[in-house]
């Protein structure tokens, strides 16, 4: 290994998890890409007390946490060949699954699920890529799953037997929750919406701050009260059990500060058409990237 990726926070012991959903794993797992996504998911299992003994992760340059698990027995880039996994978690970019999944398709000779969280890439792909009639499950997941609060949806084909759609639902809940469609040609649309929509709410808090400044603020106040902004509305919407239009109406005095900046945010040129505009080119750029 030449390189290592920067050290992300990992729990130092898995919490004990006796009993839970990953209890029944006999494994192997074999992680493909331990990146940001993958390491995501990485984190989930050990947290929820999946023995590291179970793991194998395929990653060229791993970071130095994912290196450190090897201490408790997670397998780091074995030879695939001798490998029998229970399940495949592809989590490396869509531009490189072209030449880096092929070398790896004898590893579902056993009836591993492959699991792939890759945008645009489709199960039509994974299928030429693993084999006709391989159960393969098509998931887009977000990045709040790194504190297990991400978003998953998934699609699985048909050769995904009642179990590997319930070992697919334990791995993918492990970073939070998980929906399941039945139609693959949604995932674009959600790829749009929740697998890209951090990035949007972090634009929001970016942009906010700058407003902020603009209206003649300090940076550092504009950014330390946009983010705090940002977070505890989030932490709002998610405790609460009024909806989002809601929660909006009751910061919104009649005639007040809100009614004023929404006016602008709610014109018909405000916030709706750029967020459609958004969505549609990230639902545009998935369906390109099925190649
Ligand atoms: N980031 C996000 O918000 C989301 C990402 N996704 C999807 O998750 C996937 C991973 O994205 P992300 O985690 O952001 O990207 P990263 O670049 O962080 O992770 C990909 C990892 O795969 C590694 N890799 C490259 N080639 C191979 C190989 N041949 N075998 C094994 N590992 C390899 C990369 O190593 P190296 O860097 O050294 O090349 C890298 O560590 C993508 O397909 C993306 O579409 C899905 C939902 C959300
Ligand atoms: O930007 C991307 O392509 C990936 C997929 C969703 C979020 N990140």
């Amino acid at each position: 290994m030449s390189q290592s990726k920067p050290e992300t926070k990992r729990p130092a012991k898995p919490a004990s998890a006796a009993g839970g959903p990953l209890h029944g794993i006999k494994g192997p797992v074999v992680l493909v890409g331990a990146g940001k996504m993958g390491g995501a998911l990485l984190d989930g299992w050990l947290r929820l007390g999946l023995d590291a003994r179970k793991i194998v992760v395929l990653e060229p340059h791993p970071s130095a946490d994912v290196a450190a698990q090897a201490i408790g027995g997670l397998r780091l880039n074995p030879d695939p060949a001798g490998l029998k996994p229970e399940a495949v978690v592809l989590a490396v970019k869509p531009q490189t699954a072209a030449e880096a999944l092929p070398p790896l398709a004898g590893l579902t000779a056993a009836g591993a699920v492959v699991i792939s969280i890759m945008a645009g890439k489709t199960l039509g792909f994974l299928e030429q890529v693993f084999g006709a009639g391989t159960p393969a499950v098509r998931a887009m997941p977000n990045t709040p799953a790194a504190i297990g609060r991400g978003m998953t949806v998934a699609v699985a084909n048909a050769a995904v037997p009642e179990a590997g759609r319930t070992l697919a639902q334990n791995l993918l809940g492990a970073t939070g929750k998980v929906d399941w469609v039945a139609e693959e040609g949604l995932i674009d649309a959600v790829t749009a919406v929740s697998g890209s929509g951090p990035a949007y709410v972090f634009l929001l808090a970016e942009s906010l701050a700058r407003a902020g400044v603009a209206a003649g603020l300090p940076a550092e106040l504009a950014e330390k009260i946009a983010r705090e902004t940002v977070a505890g509305a989030g932490e709002l919407l998610f405790r609460s059990p009024l909806d989002a239009a809601t929660l909006r109406k009751n910061v919104t005095s009649p005639g007040g500060t809100t009614a004023a900046a929404l006016d602008v945010l709610m014109a018909k040129d405000g916030l709706d058409p750029l967020l459609e505009k958004a969505v549609a080119a990230a639902t545009r750029r998935s369906r390109e990237l099925a190649g």
